[in-house]
This record gives C-alpha cells, structure tokens and sequence, in this order.
C-alpha cells in the first residue's frame, strides 16, 4: 500500500493515460483504499471463474469489486506454464470474469522454444481464439491484451522494438480478422517482459505498442514511474 500510495500521489490525471496496479490477493483491499480518489486503479493477477461454491482458496470477480479492484490479470505466462492452467480454464475466467463487471487483462506470449522454431504467430494466434473465445465485440471494450514473450518475464532481457511491433501488429490483424478493424484499433495491446525505465520509451513509441506490463521495475515508486511518465511521451 505504501507503494501504490507513493505512485499515486504523483500521479496527475490524464485521460490519455489509464495506470494500473496489480498486487497479491492480501493486499488488494489495502492498497485500493490509499489510491481511492486517485487517477491509480487497482487490479487483481488471478481470479477464479465462479460466483461462489466450494472453490477453497480461490477468489471470485465478486470479492475482486468488493475489495476495490477493477481489473484483472488472466493467463499470465507463470499461470499458464508453472501453475498449468489450460486454455478452457483461462476461457472461463476471461468470460466469467467480463460478465462480472471487471476489466481483463489477457496475457500471451510465446516460449523461447517457440520463437526459435518460428512458432510465434501461431501461439499468438492460438491463445487469442481459445481465451477470447465467446467474447464479442462490444466486451472487447473491456479487455486488454498484454503480449508478453515468455523469455523475456523476469530474465532482464526484453524484446526488441521490432519484435515487440511485430507481434504487436499480429495480434491487432488478428482481432480484425475477428472483430473488424474498429475494434482491433481500439483494443489496448501492451508489452511486458523486462520492462525498465530505459527501454521504455523505445518499446512504448512503437506505433501498436500502447502501454506497458511491468514486472520487477514496478516494485520501487522510482522505476514504475520513470515508465509511467516514458507512457506520457
Ligand atoms: O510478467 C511480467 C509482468 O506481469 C513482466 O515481469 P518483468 O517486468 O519483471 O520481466
């Protein structure tokens, strides 16, 4: 919360600029209610695809509103590869998660293995369709789609400017391919995987990269906004 609140008072509003903040589960309640009243909005990284039922140790879209969140982080690289989710499950909680009234921030991205056998497009294109999948254009408003190529999470070695637009322009032809060009235009696609203050600018300037996912430079006030005021131009 001390560091949300610490983003937050140098936050001006801005209508060109949407910033989020995404903490664990435990503190989701404390930190919205220090950015209350603030241009910062706060966001969940998982959330479980029912209303209630004995899910133990799950969190359902409800209990997200209720604690002040407004978005929420579905099919990030980790959930997908370390905790093993599989596409129907992450189809639900994107569905689920719309029909409740929150905002998704859909992840995807390929693996290293991937990339080098030339697979990029096709697991782009496979995660878009399965976890959009019964999502219509009008709940489009309401997601984000975050591109993030898995060897880039946390190792410190991002995309490069063109590896980023290019995947970025695929997933935007893709969602014109679905959802006509309007909606693909509108959609927010934003880049994540080891983004920092000095590469910022050059990865947000690409013309389909519309904003940031950060990871580690997001844990000090500094970073994230030395890559929030790279988002300002
Ligand atoms: O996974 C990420 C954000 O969700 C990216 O993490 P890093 O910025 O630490 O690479």
């Amino acid at each position: 919360a001390q560091l949300a609140k610490a983003v937050a008072d140098e936050l001006t509003a801005d209508e060109n600029l949407l910033v989020a903040v995404c903490p664990p589960f435990p503190w989701i309640a404390s930190v919205a209610a220090v950015v209350k009243g603030t241009p910062l909005l706060v966001g969940a990284q998982d959330v479980y695809p029912a209303k209630e039922g004995a899910f133990t140790g799950e969190v359902a879209p409800e209990m997200l509103l209720d604690a002040g969140a407004s978005y929420v982080i579905i099919g990030h690289s980790e959930r997908r590869h370390v905790i093993k989710e599989s596409d129907s499950l992450i189809n639900e909680k994107v569905k689920f998660s719309l029909a409740s009234g929150l905002k998704v921030i859909y992840c995807i991205g390929e693996t290293l293995a991937q990339r080098q056998a030339n697979e990029t497009n096709a697991v782009l294109e496979q995660q878009l369709s399965s976890g959009l999948a019964g999502v219509d254009a009008a709940g489009m408003a309401n997601v984000v789609i975050a591109y993030e190529p898995v060897w880039a999470i946390g190792t410190g070695v991002n995309a490069t400017t063109e590896q980023a637009q290019n995947a970025h322009a695929f997933v935007r032809s893709q969602l014109a391919k679905t959802y006509g060009e309007n909606v693909a235009q509108a959609v927010l696609i934003q880049y994540g995987g080891s983004v920092k203050p000095d590469n910022a600018k050059d990865l947000l300037s690409q013309p389909d990269v519309d904003g940031a996912l950060v990871g580690g430079a997001s844990l000090k006030a500094d970073s994230f906004l030395a890559i929030v005021r790279a988002a300002m131009g």
